[in-house]
C-alpha cells in the first residue's frame, strides 16, 4: 500500500549516518508519501502496535487532521522562557534535518505537535504527572488528512552510531503494522461514577473574586472546577476523538496519549493560525446556552449581544489580542461588534482578528505574546494568572493552556485547551471555567460552568 521508494530510503538513512559522524550530531530525516485514503480515527485507535505515544489534532474549520504515532524528537522547555526554548530546540533541529516532501502540503514533513500547560509556574503535581509544562512531539509516524488525500510523514532521528540496515528494517516494520488496519467500531465509555469537586466552595470563590474586583485588585479573572468521573472499563480514546469531531461543530478536537493518559477536548477557541504570513487570532468570551427552540435560541442570542456583563468580559479579551497582535503584526483588522458563535450546548460572544505577521516572528512568538489572554486568565494578565494560582483549588496543568501545532514551512496553528478531560485508565477530570467579572453572579457562573462541561460528558457515558 505505501508506495515509499524503499531503495531511495536506504539511500537517504545511509548518507544521514554519515553525515551524523561527521558532524558528531543527530541528524533528523523526514520522508514524506502519499498513502492510500485511511480513516484517521482508525490510525490513531491502530497506532497502538506500534507506540503508545500518539497525538491527535484535527482543524474547526477545514478537512484537516493530522495522526502522530512515537516520537522522532520532543521538544521540552520548562522554564517562563519555555516558548523561546522551545523555539530554539525546533530551529536547531531543522537546521539539521532532511527532508523529502514531494508535496508541500501544510501538515506533513517535519512538524510538531502537542502543547503547554496554562501556567509554567505551577508544578506538574497531581493529576499532570505525564503532561510536563512543554511537550512539543515530532512524531516518529506522521498521517495527514487532508481534502480527502492522506499523506505519511516518516520521521527518525539518525545518531552517529546507528546501522543503516537496522533502522530500514525497523522503518519496513512499521510501516506494515501500522498500514495494516481494518475499520471497526469503537466502544464509548460507561459512566459508573459522577462527582462534582466542591462546588459551594467554588461559588464562594466567585463571591470572593467578584469582591476583589469591585475593591479594584484586578477586572476579570477566569476561575475553573473539576468534575471526576469514573467508567466500568479503561476508556478508548480513538472512540471519544469519534464522537467529539460528530457531535462538535466549529471545534478543534485534539487528543494527547503520555505515559498511559489521555488529555482530550473539543473547544471552539482559536488562539493564534499563521499560514504563510496571514495570522487569525480569535476573541471568545461571553456565553450562554442554546435555546430548546428556534425561538428561544435567538432571544437567548440577541440578550447576549446586548447583555453589558457579558459584552465586558469579551471586550477586556479583544482589547488585550489587539495590543498583543500589533505588537507582531501590521495590517490588524479587528470588527467592532462581536457577533455569535454557536455550537453544539452554547453561544459565545466572537470577534476575529486577522493581521499581517511581521517578518522574524514565528507561531510561538505570537502564543507567547497572547497566552494567557484575558478569556482563560483575566486581566491585568500577571495578576490574574498570580490570582488564579493562589484562589483555583485545582490544578490545571494543560487545561487552558495553548495546544496546537506547527511544521516547517511557518504554517501552524494553536488553540486553548478547554472543553477537555484528562483522562487516566478507567477515571476522568474535567474541566470548565468561566470569566469572573465585577457583577458575576456566583449561581449563574456555576451553571454556565455546568453547561461548558455538556460536550465532553456527553462523550464520556451521557449527559
Ligand atoms: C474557560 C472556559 O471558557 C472561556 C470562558 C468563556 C466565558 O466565561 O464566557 C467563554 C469562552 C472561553 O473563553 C472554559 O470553557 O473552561
Ligand atoms: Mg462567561
Amino acid at each position: 500500500m505505501l508506495h515509499t521508494k524503499t531503495s531511495h530510503i536506504e539511500e537517504i538513512i545511509g548518507e544521514a549516518i554519515e553525515k551524523a559522524r561527521h558532524y558528531t550530531e543527530p541528524q533528523l530525516i523526514s520522508v514524506v508519501d502519499q498513502i492510500d485514503y485511511i480513516d484517521a480515527y482508525q490510525f490513531m485507535d491502530h497506532g497502538q502496535v506500534v507506540d503508545y505515544h500518539r497525538l491527535f489534532w484535527r482543524s474547526a474549520e477545514e478537512d484537516f487532521t493530522m495522526v502522530g504515532v512515537g516520537t522522532a524528537s520532543k521538544l521540552f522547555a520548562t522554564s517562563e522562557r519555555r516558548f523561546k526554548e522551545v523555539q530554539s530546540l525546533w530551529n536547531e533541529i531543522r537546521e539539521h534535518a532532511v527532508i523529502y516532501n514531494r508535496y508541500g502540503e501544510k501538515g506533513t514533513g517535519v512538524v510538531a505537535i502537542g502543547g503547554f500547560s496554562f501556567d509554567s509556574k505551577q508544578k506538574n503535581a497531581s493529576p499532570w504527572e505525564a503532561f510536563p509544562d512543554s511537550q512539543m512531539t515530532i512524531p516518529a509516524y506522521l498521517l495527514t488528512n487532508k481534502s480527502g488525500k492522506s499523506f505519511l510523514t516518516t520521521n527518525v532521528m539518525i545518531f552517529p552510531e546507528d546501522h543503516q540496515q537496522q533502522i530500514v528494517n525497523q522503518i519496513a516494520d512499521h510501516h506494515e503494522k501500522l498500514l495494516s488496519l481494518t475499520d471497526h467500531d469503537f466502544q464509548l465509555p460507561e459512566r459508573t461514577n459522577t462527582s462534582e469537586v466542591a462546588p459551594e466552595l467554588w461559588k464562594a470563590s466567585v463571591k470572593e473574586a467578584t469582591d476583589d474586583i469591585k475593591k479594584g485588585l484586578l477586572e476579570k479573572v477566569v476561575l475553573a472546577r473539576e468534575l471526576r468521573i469514573s467508567f466500568s472499563e479503561p476508556v478508548q480514546i480513538a472512540g471519544v476523538l469519534k464522537a467529539l469531531a460528530e457531535s462538535q461543530d466549529n471545534s478543534y478536537i485534539f487528543g494527547f496519549e503520555s505515559e498511559g493518559d489521555y488529555f482530550v477536548g473539543a473547544t471552539p477557541e482559536r488562539l493564534a493560525k499563521v499560514d504563510k504570513r496571514e495570522l487569525i487570532s480569535t476573541c471568545l468570551a461571553g456565553t450562554v446556552p442554546r435555546g430548546g427552540t428556534e425561538e428561544e435560541d435567538q432571544h437567548l442570542g440577541r440578550d447576549l449581544l446586548h447583555d453589558p456583563k457579558n459584552r465586558q468580559e469579551h471586550q477586556f479579551v479583544v482589547e488585550m489580542i489587539k495590543e498583543a497582535v500589533e505588537a507582531c503584526a501590521t495590517n490588524v483588522d479587528i470588527p467592532e461588534e462581536p457577533v455569535l458563535y454557536p455550537l453544539k450546548n452554547l453561544q459565545h460572544l466572537y470577534t476575529p482578528v486577522r493581521a499581517t505577521l511581521d517578518e522574524g516572528y514565528t507561531i510561538l512568538d505570537v502564543i507567547e505574546k497572547l497566552h494567557p489572554t484575558p478569556a482563560l486568565g483575566g486581566l491585568p494578565q500577571q495578576s490574574s494568572v498570580e490570582y488564579i494560582r493562589h484562589h483555583e483549588t485545582l490544578n490545571r496543568g494543560w487545561y487552558a493552556g495553548p495546544i496546537g501545532w506547527f511544521d516547517d514551512h511557518n504554517n501552524g496553528e494553536f488553540a486553548v485547551a478547554i472543553r477537555s478531560a484528562l483522562i487516566q485508565n478507567d477515571s476522568a477530570s474535567l474541566f470548565a471555567g468561566c470569566g469572573v467579572v465585577e457583577d458575576s453572579d456566583p449561581q449563574a457562573e456555576y451553571e454556565e460552568t455546568a453547561v461548558k462541561l455538556k460536550p465532553m460528558l456527553s462523550v464520556l457515558g451521557g449527559y
